[in-house]
Parts: structure tokens; C-alpha cells; sequence
């Protein structure tokens, strides 16, 4: 699914209007009823207490005078304090002409500001999309009076003084710390990204019927990777296997890893490569190894390197599909010429992970000889040892188009969405996977699977990393569903890959 630009998002609701033949009124009406549905499954009456409902002058403003209607509607105690404008939206002043003369209205101003106990429901409907600068004066006085006040935020469609998809221009101006922000038809580039979380909160997506058509032929770089229950036009799944599939057609990949200490990393990406659905697997470990591969994991052929304790030579590379390259590799002068050989005599599809990332951040020069549609693995650090030191999440997001584009290679930037960018610059979020995956070795297993899918002959570069990296995702997220989150640990992962490829068919 494609996310929208802040631009292509204020052209949302007039093509939403234009093609459904509607007004921008009855819009609103939606997107207050789905307000109003969320708080009443999240927080009913009785639990919620007297909601106050904070307006700007603008449609976000709008959303929340027809939602204090509608709640008022449904038994819920209301107040509202309302910010002065010198203008307001249409809509705006039609659901504050509509509104029941019984709730009580407030205006705002710093020298007036409304009392605040902790723990209120309130819903911050100061501004959304529509911000176009920093909050200064009295709403800023406003924001930071909420801020302090210990009150429960529920934000409407944006946390007010936040951008939808651009740095704050003014770190300095306050910006709504809500608890959940509730956005319509889809989320904002802004809730994706680490900075911006302590404002957004738990973020929920409610249906409103926005243009799909719209959404779908938008042209922007930033994409979604949802599973394909989760919503109604999945672009990725992974092809059923045919009856008369061979283990030739999933390929044959090799896995060069481990080192003295570290050949667990070996263990598990071995083990995330054959039930991620490899044809055969071949593991490539230092001599150390050699017994732990053959015991734990007799599925798969082992080649063990002279040297005891890591890996000095490059096995002929001739007869795989896919060759995966990092996973507890340790960063020997021998392993690095290992790395060096593979990418100067190979045009093999490559999986480059971990200590062979650090490799290629110390030798630049190695990059210029990455394959086309290599993939590479970071995480934030490791990103920056093969970029720069950046300034903020958007910038990294600039870095990481650029690197994907000049290399011809997929980035897959861990996190908790994770994010694949393609060598046309386009960058596609994930959505599944939890905090639990936040263990050691959870990594390695991702480079197992994204080896797998690389190794199937059926699939195209971007596809097989998109499955591979949503589908550990949510192998973390059925391993959880069992251990709870503090109790996974990355063998779990390799567990649930299974289950979790069965999903995405
Ligand atoms: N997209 C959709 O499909 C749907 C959208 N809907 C809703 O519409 C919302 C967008 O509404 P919107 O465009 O009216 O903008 P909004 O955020 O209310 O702010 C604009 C007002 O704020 C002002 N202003 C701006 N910056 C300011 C500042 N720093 N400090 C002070 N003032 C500032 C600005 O004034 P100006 O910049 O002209 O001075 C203007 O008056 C969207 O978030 C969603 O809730 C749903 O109802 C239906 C479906
Ligand atoms: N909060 C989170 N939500 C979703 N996924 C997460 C979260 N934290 C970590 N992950 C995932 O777990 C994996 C961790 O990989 P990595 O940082 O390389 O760990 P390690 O080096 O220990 O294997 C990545 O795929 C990352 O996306
Ligand atoms: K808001």
C-alpha cells in the first residue's frame, strides 16, 4: 500500500469527494462517526470520564466539534475549549453551528487555560495535515499546558505541531505527546519513524472510504508491506508450491558464518534458511563448527574451513542460487579477503550481514563491486558505518534512498518497521514484528530467511526481501503470541517461519 506525501494527503479528500460524488461535510461525518467508534471500543463512557475536546480552526478542528456531537450523543460527558482564529474552515463553522447548545464551550488563551487533571480523556483536534508551521503563542501555550498536564491524549489524525512527512523546522516548538493518534485510511510517513514516537503514540488506522483509487495511483516513494489479510489489495504473497515443484526450483544457497563463540549466529541463520523453504543449504563455517552445523542442523551439507577458529577460504561458489555472507563471520584480515574474492567472482544473488557489513563500512572501495540486487542487512549502526553519522530519521531515510540507488542494491534498515529500499529509490515499511525480537540472534535468522527466498527461483529481488522480512516479522509476532514478548528468544523466530510463510500464500 502506498503512503502518502503531506501534499498528496490534503489531495486525498477532494478526489475522495469528486469521485464518490459527496461534500467535504459528509466526509467530516465519517471521519467523526470512525472517531467515535474507536472511543467508544477503547474508552466507553463509563470508563472514559469527562472527555475535553481541544479545537483548532481548521477541518481537524472540524473532526472534533462533530465528534463531541456524536459522543454527546452516546451518553458521553463533553466540554469543549475551542482555539480563536481570525478565520475558520467551511466545515468547521457548520459543525459548530450544529452543535448541541448543552455542551459546554470554552475559548482558549494562554491567560485562560483550561484546568487539566491527570488522567482526563482528552482529544487534541488542533491541527492536522493542514500545519504549515511551527505552533507559536497560544497554541504552543496550549500544547505545552496539555503536555504537562498528565492527561490522556487522543489525538485526531496527527499530534498537532507535528508534520505529516518533514522534520519539526523548530525542534524548539512544542508538539502534542499523545497517547493513541488516530488516523484515517492510512498512517503518516511521520508515525513510522523513531523520533516521532514519543508524540504519536500507539497509532490506529480507522476506514473512512477515502479514495482507494487515489491511494493506489499516487506517486510517491514511501510504500507499506502488510500482510495479506490486512488489507484488501495485498501486493505481495508468496506463490504456492506446485505439484510437480523440485528442490531445484527453491535452489541451492550457501551460508558463510560463524566464528569461535559465534557459531550460534551460523546455527540460527541455518536453521531460518531451511524452514524458509531452501531447496538444499550448504553452511560454510570455520573448523570450530563443523560438529555443532552436522548436529544441529542435519538437513543441511556442511563445509568446514581449515582454520579453526574462522573462516579463511571461499568455497567454489559455482552451484548455488543465493549466497549469504556475515552472520557471526568476525572480522579476521582472511574473512574479509573471503568477502573481498566473493564479490570481486561472483554474480550471484548475496544476502551481506553483520561483521561483513562492518567490512564493507572500513573498505568503501568494496562496495563498488557489489552485484546488482545485492542485499545488505543493517541496522541503524551499522548503516551508519557504510553512510554517515545523520542528522535525524528523515535524513537517514534520504541516506538510505541514495545508497540503495547508487549501489543498485536493497537495503533492508532494521527496526521495529523495518525498512527496504529498492534501487529505484522506492522504500517499502514493514509491518509486522514486536519488541520481542529485540534479542540477540534475531538478526541472523532474518538473514537465513531473506537467503531462502533469494535462493527461490520464482521470485523477483524486491519480492522474495519484502516476504522475507514480513514474514519475520510476523514469525516474531506468532512467537510472541506464545512466549510473550520478554520470553522470545531468536530460536523462537526460526520456529514460527513455518507457520508464518503458510500466511502469506
Ligand atoms: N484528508 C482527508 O481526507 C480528511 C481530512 N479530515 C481532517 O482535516 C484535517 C486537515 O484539515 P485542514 O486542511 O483544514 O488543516 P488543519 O490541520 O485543521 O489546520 C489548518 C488550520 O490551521 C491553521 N494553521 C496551520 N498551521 C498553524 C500554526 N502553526 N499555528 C496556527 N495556525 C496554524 C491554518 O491557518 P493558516 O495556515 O491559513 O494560517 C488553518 O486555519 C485532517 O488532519 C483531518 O483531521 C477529515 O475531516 C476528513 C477526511
Ligand atoms: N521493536 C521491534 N519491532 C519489530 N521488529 C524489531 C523490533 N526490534 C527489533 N526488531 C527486529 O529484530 C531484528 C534484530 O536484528 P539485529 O539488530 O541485527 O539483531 P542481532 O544482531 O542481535 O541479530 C531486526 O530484523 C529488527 O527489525
Ligand atoms: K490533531
Amino acid at each position: 500500500m502506498n503512503i502518502l506525501t503531506a501534499a498528496q494527503t490534503r489531495q486525498l479528500d477532494q478526489a475522495t469527494i469528486k469521485e464518490q460524488h459527496t461534500t467535504s461535510t459528509a466526509l467530516m461525518e465519517r471521519a467523526a462517526t470512525a472517531l467515535a467508534s474507536w472511543l467508544l471500543r477503547h474508552y466507553p463512557p463509563q470508563v472514559a470520564g469527562e472527555v475535553l475536546l481541544l479545537c483548532g480552526p481548521g477541518n481537524n478542528g472540524g473532526d472534533g466539534l462533530a465528534l463531541a456531537r456524536l459522543l454527546f450523543g452516546a451518553d458521553y460527558a463533553v466540554r469543549l475549549a475551542l482555539l480563536p482564529a481570525d478565520k475558520y474552515s467551511d466545515d468547521y463553522q457548520y459543525n459548530h453551528h450544529v452543535l448541541p447548545k448543552t455542551i459546554p464551550v470554552s475559548e482558549l488563551s494562554a491567560g485562560a487555560l483550561p484546568s487539566i487533571q491527570p488522567g482526563t480523556l482528552v482529544v487534541d483536534a488542533l491541527f492536522g495535515t493542514g500545519l504549515t508551521r511551527p505552533l507559536t503563542g497560544q497554541a504552543a501555550a496550549v500544547v505545552a499546558h496539555l503536555n504537562e498536564s498528565g492527561a490522556r491524549v487522543v489525538a485526531v489524525d496527527m499530534p498537532s505541531g507535528l508534520l505529516a512527512d518533514a522534520p519539526q523546522p523548530d525542534p524548539a516548538a512544542p508538539v502534542v505527546r499523545a497517547t493513541h493518534t488516530v488516523s484515517f485510511g492510512l498512517p503518516k510517513l511521520a508515525f513510522l519513524l523513531p523520533q516521532n514516537a514519543e508524540f504519536v503514540g500507539e497509532w490506529h488506522v480507522e476506514d473512512i472510504g477515502l479514495s482507494a483509487n487515489f491511494i493506489a495511483q499516487a506517486d510517491t516513494p514511501w510504500h507499506l508491506t502488510q500482510l495479506p489479510a490486512a488489507t484488501p489489495r495485498p501486493d505481495v504473497a508468496l506463490p504456492r508450491r506446485t505439484k510437480f515443484a523440485y528442490k531445484n526450483t527453491f535452489g541451492h544457497a550457501l551460508l558463510l558464518a560463524g566464528s569461535r563463540g559465534k557459531v550460534g549466529a551460523a546455527v540460527l541463520a541455518a536453521g531460518a534458511c531451511l524452514r524458509g523453504g531452501v531447496g538444499l543449504l550448504t553452511v560454510a563455517v570455520p573448523g570450530c563448527g563443523y560438529d555443532i552445523i552436522q548436529t544441529t542442523r542435519p538437513e543441511a551439507m556442511c563445509l568446514a574451513d581449515a582454520q579453526a577458529d574462522f573462516i579463511s577460504a571461499l568455497p567454489a561458489t559455482k552451484p548455488y542460487q543465493a549466497i549469504g555472507i556475515g552472520p557471526g563471520l568476525g572480522q579476521d584480515v582472511a574473512s574479509r579477503a573471503v568477502l573481498e574474492k566473493l564479490l570481486r567472482e561472483t554474480q550471484v544473488p548475496l544476502v551481506i550481514d553483520a561483521d561483513a557489513l562492518n567490512m564493507l563500512g572500513e573498505h568503501r572501495d568494496l562496495l563498488d563491486l557489489l552485484p546488482e540486487n545485492t542485499v545488505l542487512t543493517p541496522h541503524i549502526g551499522e548503516f551508519a558505518r557504510l553512510t554517515e553519522k545523520t542528522k535525524d530519521d528523515y535524513h537517514r531515510l534520504d541516506l538510505l534512498r541514495a545508497f540503495a540507488q547508487q549501489h543498485r542494491c536493497l537495503v533492508v534498515l532494521k527496526g521495529a518497521y523495518t525498512a527496504v529500499a529498492a534501487p529505484d529509490g522506492h522504500v517499502y515499511f514493514n509491518t509486522t514484528g514486536n519488541p520481542g525480537m529485540g534479542t540477540g540472534g534475531s538478526g541472523d535468522v532474518l538473514t537465513g530467511l531473506l537467503l531462502a527466498l533469494r535462493a527461490d527461483q520464482r521470485l523477483a529481488p524486491l519480492l522474495a526481501v519484502r516476504l522475507a522480512v514480513l514474514a519475520h516479522g510476523h514469525a516474531g509476532d506468532l512467537a510472541a503470541a506464545d512466549t510473550g514478548e520478554a520470553g522470545l528468544v531468536a530460536g523462537d523466530l526460526v520456529q514460527h517461519i513455518g507457520p508464518a510463510l503458510r500466511q502469506l500464500e
